[in-house]
């Protein structure tokens, strides 16, 4: 079965929960991070949330950028600047991968990175490490991208905890079963943790309908059914499942899979998605090149021709 498939089967959870309705905010300026609230613990700035970024970038009449890179790869000391990169290059949030041995959602790419990454010996404390140290100095949200045994093995209340201390305020896990998805939600929810959902070209509509209704922050909508990976184009498909989605709710919908170039970009924002994530592209940049210095012009230069595509 496509794994698209498989995502969209494990996504529904047992009962819709409403979304959580954040105050109205005003807009942050990107060049001002400490402008955040301080984080309880660590007395730091924390960044936006996932829905207030959203909230800001449409009064602003702007579509998200959101890239995904996966931590670790080629190491932590070069993700950590991938991050700081991708966050002037005027990212909205960025989707970090916490790298997994069974990504069964990921295509050659992610799946290559990974295997680079635990390779070298990446693990969560370490990402939870570095994002200590980094996040405070960004101006845009971080989603953690994990698959679920990960958060299971480390108690779902102590996961969420951590990830909150260390001021990430998204979350996406694409293999979370149907009858979790709910209590995750309110989990998550309890630490200022935005759970997003994906939904899928094969999705049911009345699936579709109760996971749009349950995801926090955005919704997913994965743009071709298989795994991750750069593609040629950009199914036309996507413009009518993105109608359908905004049928179905008012929260920002952000397109994924196989975007990696800016007139991709344009096209998705043209068939009016409030978001556009670029993963495999970047990471495949960043982990193939000749040397980390080398990996981070290219992704800077990259993610600028993609933000400059994008109103
Ligand atoms: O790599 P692509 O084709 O650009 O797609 C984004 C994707 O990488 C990112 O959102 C992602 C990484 N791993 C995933 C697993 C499932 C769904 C989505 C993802």
């Amino acid at each position: 079965m496509a794994v698209a498939s498989k995502i969209s089967l494990s996504l529904l959870p047992s009962r819709s929960s409403c979304g959580i309705s954040l105050p109205r905010p005003s807009c942050r300026s990107v060049s001002s991070p400490k402008s955040f609230l301080p984080m309880a613990s660590l007395n730091v700035a924390r960044p936006p949330g996932i829905s207030e970024t959203f909230s800001c970038l449409k009064e602003q009449g702007k579509v998200a950028f959101i890239p995904f890179i996966t931590a670790g790869d080629p190491d932590l000391s070069t993700t950590s600047k991938a991050l700081k990169v991708l966050d002037s290059s005027g990212s909205d949030l960025i989707e970090l991968g916490m790298p997994y041995s069974d990504p069964l959602a990921d295509g050659p790419v992610i799946q290559a990175a990974a295997t680079r990454a635990l390779a070298k010996g990446t693990n969560f404390n370490g990402v939870i490490s570095m994002l200590r140290e980094v996040i405070p100095q960004l101006s845009c949200p971080i989603a953690l991208f994990t698959y679920y045994n990960p958060i299971l093995k480390r108690g779902v209340d102590k996961f969420m905890s951590i990830i909150e201390d260390v001021g990430v305020r998204g979350l996406v896990v694409p293999d979370v079963p149907l009858e979790e998805t709910e209590s995750l939600t309110k989990e998550a929810a309890k630490h200022k943790i935005e759970l997003v959902l994906l939904t899928t070209p094969t999705t049911p509509t009345e699936r579709m309908k109760a996971i749009v209704q349950a995801s926090e922050g955005f919704v997913y909508l994965v743009s071709s059914v298989g795994v991750t990976g750069a593609r040629a184009s950009v199914s036309s498909r996507v413009q009518s499942l993105l109608q359908d989605i905004k049928e179905a709710t008012t929260k920002p919908v952000a397109v994924g899979f196989g975007i990696s170039k800016p007139e991709h970009v344009k096209q998705v924002a043209g068939w009016g998605a409030d978001g556009v994530i670029v993963g495999s592209a970047m990471v495949k940049l960043l982990g193939e090149a000749k040397s980390p210095e080398e990996g981070l012009k290219e992704l800077e230069a990259f993610a600028r021709s993609l933000k400059a595509a994008l109103p």
